[in-house]
């Protein structure tokens, strides 16, 4: 029984431009199970945005190019030009989406409540066909529903701890903080009752006091309603403290998946190993990883990582196939470090100090 809820496979896209085209993701593959909290990591530019904007179908249509791998959700293919109503159905209700900047997501010239209820009128767990699109014209939104919408709205923003709901329904976005604001779009994100929540480096734009607080809270109430949370970070600190599992991304590439426990005692790519090194608390303390990320446009054959990696061989030059280390742990290297072999390990974050 496949018992995955997304299921990306082997996803390659790129786009377009006036200087070529940019290979972005390469094989991409990730599975999330009911349920399960997975971080997205690696390096900012590495692909995570692209990667959540494709699952969501909201990349720009007139650049890109898919150029193989699937993306199925709970059932959907969610790349096929023909199912577009269960794709419509499946976007925004079933599978929801916390951007990275809370102070850009409203429209300043509506009230909070104005746009909650428009959210609501569309992708309300009550609405029959949800998400289909028709004509906004034809489309009423029948007294008793909103009533009962009204009631959610008003016990999901005190789930948030938004004290005085009613009041903070009445305000337009300026008026509310940036921490309000990103406990609103949590709890929009929650109102459709989805199976998945894509979280977009969801506390990047918060004070650091407000982001711990913010992703316990995204944790919780996940946790309580069922939903599975994919939450794209650079921060391995976030990963660590609300994530099951955590997959690494590099230039485009999958290059490991693990629990986290394993992710950060035992990560068996070089690059992970080098991830966690750079940390300031970690065995390199801030030291970076030397090199440079290659270009999109011309990028290296094989593994991406291969330019930068102590271990690489001529192996590196054709893509390695999946190998598990560990139960539920993928990764993808001809050169892995043994988990058992200390010296290994130190070999990975000392190599160039
Ligand atoms: N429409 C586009 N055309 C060309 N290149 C693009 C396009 N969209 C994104 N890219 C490139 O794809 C690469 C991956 O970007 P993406 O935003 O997915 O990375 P990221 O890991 O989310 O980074 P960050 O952590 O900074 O948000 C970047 O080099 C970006 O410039």
């Amino acid at each position: 029984m496949n018992e995955s809820l997304l299921d990306v496979d082997g996803l390659s896209l790129g786009f377009s431009g006036e200087a070529g085209f940019a290979h972005i993701l390469d094989g991409v593959t990730l599975r999330m199970k009911p349920g399960e909290i997975r971080g997205l990591v690696g390096e900012s530019g590495c692909g995570k945005t692209t990667l959540a904007s494709a699952i969501l179908g909201v990349l720009p249509r007139h650049a890109l190019k898919i150029r193989g791998g699937t993306i199925r959700f709970d059932g959907t293919d969610m790349l096929s030009r023909t199912a577009t109503a269960d794709q419509a159905r499946v976007r925004g209700r079933k599978v929801t989406f916390i951007p990275q900047d809370p102070f850009t997501s409203f429209n300043p010239v509506f009230t909070i409540g104005q746009q909650v209820d428009e959210l609501m009128k569309w992708k309300s767990p009550e609405r029959e066909n949800a998400g289909v699109p028709r004509h906004p014209l034809f489309t009423r939104y029948p007294r008793a529903r909103r009533r009962r919408d009204r009631e959610r709205i008003l016990s999901t923003l005190a789930s948030v701890q938004l004290p005085q709901p009613e009041q903070i329904l009445k305000k337009y976005p300026h008026e509310v903080s940036g921490g309000q604001r990103q406990r609103l779009m949590i709890a929009m994100a929650l109102l459709p009752e989805p199976d998945l929540i894509i979280a977009d480096e969801p506390t990047t734009a918060l004070d650091v006091t407000i982001q711990a607080q913010i992703l316990g809270l995204l944790r919780k109430l996940a946790t309580e309603r069922g939903a599975a949370v994919l939450l794209t970070t650079h921060d391995l600190g976030s990963a660590y403290e609300i994530c099951d599992s955590v997959t690494v991304m590099y230039a485009g590439q999958d290059v490991e998946a693990a629990p986290v426990d394993a992710f950060f005692n035992a990560p068996a790519h070089p690059y992970t190993g080098k991830l966690l090194a750079s940390r300031p608390e970690g065995a390199g303390g801030m030291t970076g990883i030397p090199g440079e990320v290659p270009s999109f446009y011309d990028p290296p054959p094989g593994c991406r990582f291969a330019p930068r990696c102590p271990r690489a061989t001529a192996d590196c030059k054709r893509r390695p196939d999946p190998s598990h280390p560990g139960e539920g742990h993928m990764v993808r290297c001809y050169h892995p470090i043994d988990a058992g072999s200390a010296a290994e390990a130190a070999e990975i974050v000392g190599a160039e100090r």
